[in-house]
């Protein structure tokens, strides 16, 4: 669906800021809690955390995260998943989300409706209140920022540094034709794997792959190391080549380094049994500069997404 309205009443420019706003909190429901805990007043209170916060912003903005293929609830839901993703790349859970939108005033209603419909559908499953936002007016622009706060789920928190030379490298699900397939608005955020994989002493560092593999891993490659990654391995959706797997993006998948003494046997049986649906596959390892294996696969040739390029 198109978000613009051709006919003017159908706008939300004809339902202006504050209809719009408290249309916003039926469409939220439950979801939003009442104020000053949810929207209503200059801030959202928030109860005390028991331990370290998280918090990241992710936005989708039309069309560069989204198009007219891409049904309004989808969208809503992307936005809110988008950002739990990365929570579940450090191993923790979200605790509340404010959502600033950026629209043009010809903005379908009913195009907003479905979006927030499908973020509060979202919102529910994940158990995430909603708990406040902004509205604000840009010409030519359907854009909607979503900031998530989050804490861990357990005594540690995942980041992307702490890999080390000789170190593995796994991969869940499968990498490539996100766009293609629909994946990049229904994926399901690894969160259950990513809380689990934060107890698991033999994991030393953990991203989410949102820009393709080959420009993620960097982020997770120690000093004077390169990854090493080894074609054959790399699962890939179906359709998608080498090249796809590698750069498309949107994957929403973890990827994360095990520490080279561990067993990986004991691992990946462990794995298994705790998510039995969710693949995982050793897809090389991290060297040292210089000591790439004439297998593995050179990520110099390969690109991933980079805005403002
Ligand atoms: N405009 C900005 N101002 C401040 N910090 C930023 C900005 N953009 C990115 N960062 C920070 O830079 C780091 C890397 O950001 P990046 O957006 O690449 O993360 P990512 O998880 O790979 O991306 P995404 O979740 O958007 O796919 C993060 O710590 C992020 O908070
Ligand atoms: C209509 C349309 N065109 C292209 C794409 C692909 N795409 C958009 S952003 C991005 C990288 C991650 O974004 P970010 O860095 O903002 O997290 C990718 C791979 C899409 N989803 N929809
Ligand atoms: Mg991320």
């Amino acid at each position: 669906m198109n978000p613009f309205s051709k006919s003017r009443r159908e706008s939300v420019g004809a339902l202006g800021e504050e209809k719009l706003i408290a249309a916003i909190r039926r469409w939220l429901g439950r979801t939003s809690p009442r104020a000053p805990f949810g929207i209503g007043d200059d801030c959202a209170v928030l109860a005390p955390s028991r331990g370290p916060q998280l918090i990241t912003v992710d936005p989708v903005i039309y069309p560069r995260h989204f198009n007219d293929h891409v049904p309004p609830r989808a969208v809503g839901a992307k936005l809110l998943r988008r950002n739990l993703s990365d929570l579940a790349a450090m191993g923790g859970r979200p605790t509340a989300a404010v959502l600033a939108l950026t629209l043009d005033a010809r903005v379908s209603r009913r195009w907003l409706e479905a979006f927030y419909r499908g973020l509060a559908a979202c919102a529910r499953l994940y158990r995430v209140p909603i708990v406040g936002g902004d509205i604000a007016q840009a010409d030519g622009m359907v854009g909607a920022s979503l900031t998530l706060l989050g804490e861990a789920t357990g005594p540690r928190t995942l980041t992307r540094t702490g890999a080390r030379l000789g170190d593995a490298i796994y991969v869940t699900g499968v990498l490539g034709g996100s766009l293609r397939s629909g994946h990049h608005y229904s994926f399901t955020p690894r969160l259950k794997e990513g809380a689990w994989l934060a107890r698991r002493p033999e994991v030393r560092a953990m991203m989410d792959l949102s820009d393709g593999l080959a420009k993620d891993i960097h982020a997770l490659t120690p000093p004077r190391g390169v990854a090493a990654l080894e074609p054959a391995t790399l699962p890939r959706r179906s359709g998608a080549n080498l090249r796809a797997a590698l750069t498309e993006g949107e994957d929403y998948e973890l990827v994360f380094a095990v520490a080279a003494q561990a067993d990986a046997a004991h691992f990946e049986r462990a794995w298994r049994h705790a998510f039995p649906r969710t693949r995982l596959t050793r897809v090389g390892r991290f060297v040292r500069v210089g000591a790439l294996p004439a297998t593995a696969i050179d990520l110099a040739d390969y690109h991933g997404y980079e805005h403002l390029r």
